[in-house]
């Protein structure tokens, strides 16, 4: 709590913390319905409660909008949920099951949900169902639902299903390359510039991920040089968007080092950020990437996922986390924390698993 002016120090306890901050972000589409916070937390009674809750409220909007700089107004998420959240998944998610979840996040306002990956089932077997799940969701006006494409087959099989964006998934890692697509990173470039060739030539915006951007999980260090080479390539065959993935271990200080790199060759508005939470980094990773200009970022409801082939990575940022975060830096997302919660308590109760986000275990055990 560090310097805290004293007046607000006496009113300030653990829950009133978790209770002031999600009403922080009280404006617009982005923010709770209070009636239904209500449901998840104890109305303040007194009026010198409500008293300390407003100087509160007021020093950390001061606190939060006087001390960060560089931070963009909007911030685009992209959830990955539905793909990067349940691709990892050892027990076979109902198909119904999957659309009725991307239905629900389709509710949200989020404008973009990675649903599927066109990939072999017999590396991820979780993704077989990919054209059933393409075919069969409610696509919403205003959102965007990309699905990943490693090569040509899955490029065909996502447009046959539906499909109007795709993703290619490289690394800056060749180890990492190998064991995820089966192939050298250079092999997957050219089949990359295929795919996209192919995108562009029917007019199908094509976006481009780079694993390893911040570590290997096989190799360990990876350079900011080799990070901005592959994204390099990625953006000059025709990929719109370049989404650096802290697949494993990254912190603020070697996201800070990547992208002064990869900002030398493309710039802040054709990147995104997508960080896993391995490490407990995710937030602070990502608030470093926006004071340095991005203003995209990937994100999992209820911190689901893992990618098949990272040993030892956890799920990614969860969605609720990263908007609860958002809201306190007054930063605007266009998405309702609250649905989210929903749509990640679905998801949770399907699978049965506790959800990785700390905001909907704060908000539901409350
Ligand atoms: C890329 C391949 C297919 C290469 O796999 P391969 O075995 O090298 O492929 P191949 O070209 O030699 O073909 C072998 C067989 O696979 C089939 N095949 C070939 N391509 C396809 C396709 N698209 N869809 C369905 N089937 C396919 C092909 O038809 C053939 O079938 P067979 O004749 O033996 O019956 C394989 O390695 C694969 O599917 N890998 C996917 C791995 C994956 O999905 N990883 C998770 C996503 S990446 C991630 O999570 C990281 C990210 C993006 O989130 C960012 C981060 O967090 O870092």
């Amino acid at each position: 709590m560090g310097n805290m002016p004293s007046a607000v120090k006496h009113c300030l306890s653990y829950q009133q913390l978790l209770r002031e901050h999600l009403w922080i972000g009280d404006s617009g589409a982005g923010s709770l319905d209070p009636a239904k916070v209500h449901r998840l937390h104890t109305p303040w009674e007194s009026q010198t409660k409500q008293n300390d809750l407003f100087f509160l409220l007021l020093y950390f909007v001061f606190q939060e909008s006087s001390q960060l700089s560089g931070l963009p107004e909007y911030v685009k998420i992209v959830e990955v949920g539905p793909r990067d959240g349940l691709q990892n998944e050892k027990v076979i998610v109902p198909t119904d099951i999957k659309i009725e979840f991307i239905n629900k996040l389709s509710q949200t306002g989020l404008s973009v949900i990675e649903v599927t990956s066109f990939v072999s089932s017999r590396w991820v077997p979780q993704m077989a169902d990919h054209t059933e799940v393409m075919k069969g969701i409610r696509q919403y006006p205003g959102v965007r639902y990309p699905v990943l494409t490693p090569n040509l087959q899955g490029f065909h099989r996502a447009v046959a299903a539906g499909a109007t964006e795709i993703s290619v998934f490289g690394a800056a890692s060749e180890s990492f390359s190998k064991k995820n697509i089966n192939c050298s990173i250079k092999e997957s470039m050219e089949k990359f510039e295929e795919v996209v060739k192919s995108a562009r030539h029917m007019g199908i915006p094509a976006r481009g991920y780079v694993s390893c951007a911040l570590g290997c999980p096989y190799e360990g260090n990876i350079t900011p040089q080799k990070v901005t080479e592959v994204s390099k390539r990625l953006y000059s065959m025709g990929c719109y968007e370049i989404s650096l993935g802290d697949t494993i271990g990254g912190t603020p200080g070697s996201m800070k080092r990547m992208l002064e790199n990869v900002m030398k060759e493309i710039p802040p508005g054709a990147l995104a950020v997508h960080c896993h939470d391995t490490y407990g980094q995710a937030l602070a990773n990502i608030l470093t990437a926006l004071q340095m200009g991005i203003n995209v970022v990937d994100s999992a409801v209820s911190g689901l996922g893992g990618c098949p082939y990272a040993k030892g990575a956890s799920g990614n940022v969860a969605t609720e986390d990263l908007i609860y975060m958002l809201n306190g830096l007054r930063l605007n997302t266009g998405v309702n924390l609250y649905k989210v919660m929903e749509a990640g308590d679905f998801i949770c109760k399907a699978v049965n698993k506790t959800t990785n986000s700390k905001v909907a275990q704060a908000s539901f055990n409350a």
